[in-house]
């Protein structure tokens, strides 16, 4: 029997038009079915899919895509937009290596008007393209998609501000489900439960027809005239009048499962002028039961039995985040200044642990990363260590911070950089490939980077007790399962550790993180083959030890760099300069492995890996062939 009757006679959005109310709901129904199905058997972002269904189909009844331009804040929630238009064939390719992609992505589809995942960047890209419109003369609607948790980034706050100011014919949608991945946090997010709370909500979830008579039309005069006289009494009794007051006509909130509710208000907001906010309020997971009651746990999530919201039990060994979430939570135990910092993300960093065990010295900032390295700066002028801990990906946005903030000042910030390096089916948007690059030429900085867990552990432990800015970056994921010490160990600064010196050896791999145990599995394979190589971990990619460079450049012709980093500017590009520098580039070669110059794509980490030449067997092929 045909599960989804109603969806697979969907080719375009425009077949959605066709749908008559009771249909839509129905396919609601499907789309929820669809979605649980394809993520259990892939993994993906399935609570925040789950909240969006009734709005993507509320707006695709209304607007013309792809004349109208749709962006979603992050994509996360974009499953149903996916399928909707086009994809639903290619959908249980979700996330996979040459399949539908995660987030809305330019080259997959014309619907997808804009690029995304990382947060709150959906309404500066909407506002540009409605300048554009208008400078072009064309009458398209620009309309953006904005959770809760992504408004609480700084960039949101920049473009609202612009676009009340410019007063273009716009539409902000705020999907508000309470939640951000976690717990949403901040003031904003106080705000919108107060106007959840207020009674007109209440009242107008009753009486939908008192609801859209509040919704003002083209032309009101009326309403004009009460928004230009800024009563502060009004101010304080209207819901959203903080979003009114910067020049946005407030709607709502709304109940944002309600189609037909959610059809009339956005037909209504297309006819307004100007800026439009509405405020739909949804829930996180909604109509799969396992992800409304855990819409943390279903926020991202990967493989799960469908029928009982349960994953796979891990097996294997503890994950880098799991064993720093440990040492830190040991290390503030004796070092009372040590305060930790993340940008909404606790789960996923392993700082709710912290948290939970030292709640005063503890910062969710939100969706901020900027603000939470300069927060941290503040506090190390005043005599605290904060570490800050963010995926590699997300740091790219505090680059000015880290370098104006705390790097010119010498302070003593840590910052910890989970994910970095390839993550896999989150792809080009989330992959941390550019952080060594990024952090290598800020003056004051030094750059840890552990060849596994337990070094991991040392790092932070030797990172905390600096004057000066520190950077420890490690992959996302299970450790190598070494066995880890009770107590902590210093590491020497700038030195790095040889792990095999042949005296008779052609070349020698200098190798930083994840590719040290890659480097000694190559090592093995060229043994067998009778090439004998060195094998150094390099520990830290600034300081550099010129010392191990140029005991190896003595001792071998030809030197191998191996990082899971851009090659642009990351660790070989370090040796390769001090080479040159040096004068020991006459007489030594050097190859360079790492991240190619081009995104990489989503799939499997060591599908990936293959694609980039980083699995063992291909760099000792590679050697190999170097050699020769
Ligand atoms: C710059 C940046 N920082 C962090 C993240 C990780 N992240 C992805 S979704 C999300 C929460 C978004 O919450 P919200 O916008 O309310 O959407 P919901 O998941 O609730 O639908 C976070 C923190 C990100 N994508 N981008
Ligand atoms: C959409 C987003 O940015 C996050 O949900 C991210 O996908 C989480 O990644 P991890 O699964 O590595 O925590
Ligand atoms: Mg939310």
């Amino acid at each position: 029997m045909n599960a989804y009757p109603l969806l697979e006679k969907i080719d375009s959005p425009d077949d959605i038009k066709k749908y008559s109310l009771s249909e839509l709901e129905e396919l609601a129904r499907e789309l929820r079915g669809f979605i649980v199905d394809t993520v259990a058997a892939n993994g993906g972002h399935l609570a925040p899919s789950l909240g969006t269904v009734e709005l993507t189909l509320a707006l695709f009844s209304v607007f013309r895509f792809p004349q109208d331009k749709l962006i979603w804040d992050v994509g996360h929630q974009a499953y149903s937009h996916k399928i909707l238009t086009g994809r639903r064939d290619r959908f249980h390719t979700l996330r996979q290596l040459g399949g539908i992609t995660g987030f809305p992505n330019r080259s997959e589809s014309k619907y997808d008007a804009f690029g995304v995942g990382h947060a709150s960047t959906s309404i500066s890209a909407a506002l540009g393209m409605a300048i554009s419109r208008d400078l072009c003369g064309r009458r398209n609607e620009v309309i953006a998609v904005i959770g809760d948790g992504a408004l609480t980034g700084g960039e949101a706050f920049e473009a609202l501000n612009q676009a009340g100011d410019l007063g273009k014919k716009l539409i902000v949608i705020l999907n508000d489900n309470e939640m951000s991945i976690d717990k949403n946090v901040g003031g904003m997010s106080e705000y919108l439960s107060r106007i959840r709370l207020d009674p007109q909500y209440n009242r107008a979830k009753k009486d939908v027809g008192n609801l859209l008579m509040s919704i003002p039309h083209i032309g009101d005069k009326a309403y004009r005239t009460a928004r230009i006289v800024k009563d502060s009494v009004r101010s304080a009794l209207v819901p959203g009048s903080v979003f009114e007051e910067i020049g946005f006509h407030y709607i709502g909130p709304v109940d944002g499962h309600n189609l037909s509710l959610l059809q009339d208000i956005l037909g209504r907001a297309r006819q307004m002028d100007g800026p439009v906010l509405i405020h739909i309020h949804t829930k996180k997971g909604k109509g799969y039961l396992p992800a409304e009651q855990q819409p943390n746990k279903f926020h991202g999530i990967g493989v799960f039995d469908r029928k009982t919201g349960e994953c796979p039990k891990k097996q294997g060994a503890p994950s880098y985040t799991s064993v720093f979430s440990k040492a830190l939570i040991e290390l503030a135990e004796k070092d009372t200044d040590l305060t930790a910092i993340t940008a909404a993300m606790p789960s996923g960093t392993g700082l709710k642990a912290f948290g939970e065990v030292y709640p005063a010295r503890f910062f969710d900032v939100g969706i901020a990363e900027e603000h939470a390295v300069t927060l941290a700066a503040g506090m190390a002028a005043d005599g605290r260590h904060p570490v800050v801990t963010l995926y590699s990906t997300f740091a790219q946005r505090a680059y000015d911070q880290l370098m104006h903030d705390v790097c010119l000042q010498n302070l003593p910030v840590t910052l910890c950089l989970d994910r970095a390096g390839l993550v896999g089916a989150d792809g080009p948007t989330h992959h941390g490939a550019f952080d060594l690059s990024y952090l290598r030429h800020m003056p004051n900085m030094t750059v840890f980077v552990p060849k596994d867990e337990a070094e991991l552990r040392d790092m932070l432990a030797t990172a905390v007790k600096m004057d000066s800015p520190s950077a420890v970056r490690y992959p996302r994921g299970a450790g190598l399962g070494v066995p880890l010490s009770e107590t902590f160990h210093d590491i020497p600064i700038g030195k790095a550790e040889v792990l095999a010196e042949t005296a008779e050896g052609q070349a020698a791999l200098l190798a930083v993180g994840s590719m040290v145990h890659r480097a000694q599995q190559a090592a093995a394979i060229l043994g067998e083959a009778g090439i004998a190589v060195s094998v150094v971990n390099m520990r830290f990619v600034k300081p550099l030890d010129t010392a191990v460079i140029d005991a190896m450049a003595a001792g071998h012709s030809l030197l191998v760099t191996l990082e899971e980093n851009a090659l642009a500017g990351g660790f070989g590009s370090a040796v390769a300069e001090y080479l040159m520098d040096s004068g020991l580039a006459a007489k030594t070669q050097l190859l360079r492995l790492g991240l190619p110059d081009r995104f990489i794509e989503q799939g499997k980490p060591a599908e990936l890996l293959e694609l980039c030449g980083l699995q063992p067997e291909q760099i000792a092929a590679t050697v190999k062939e170097r050699l020769k």
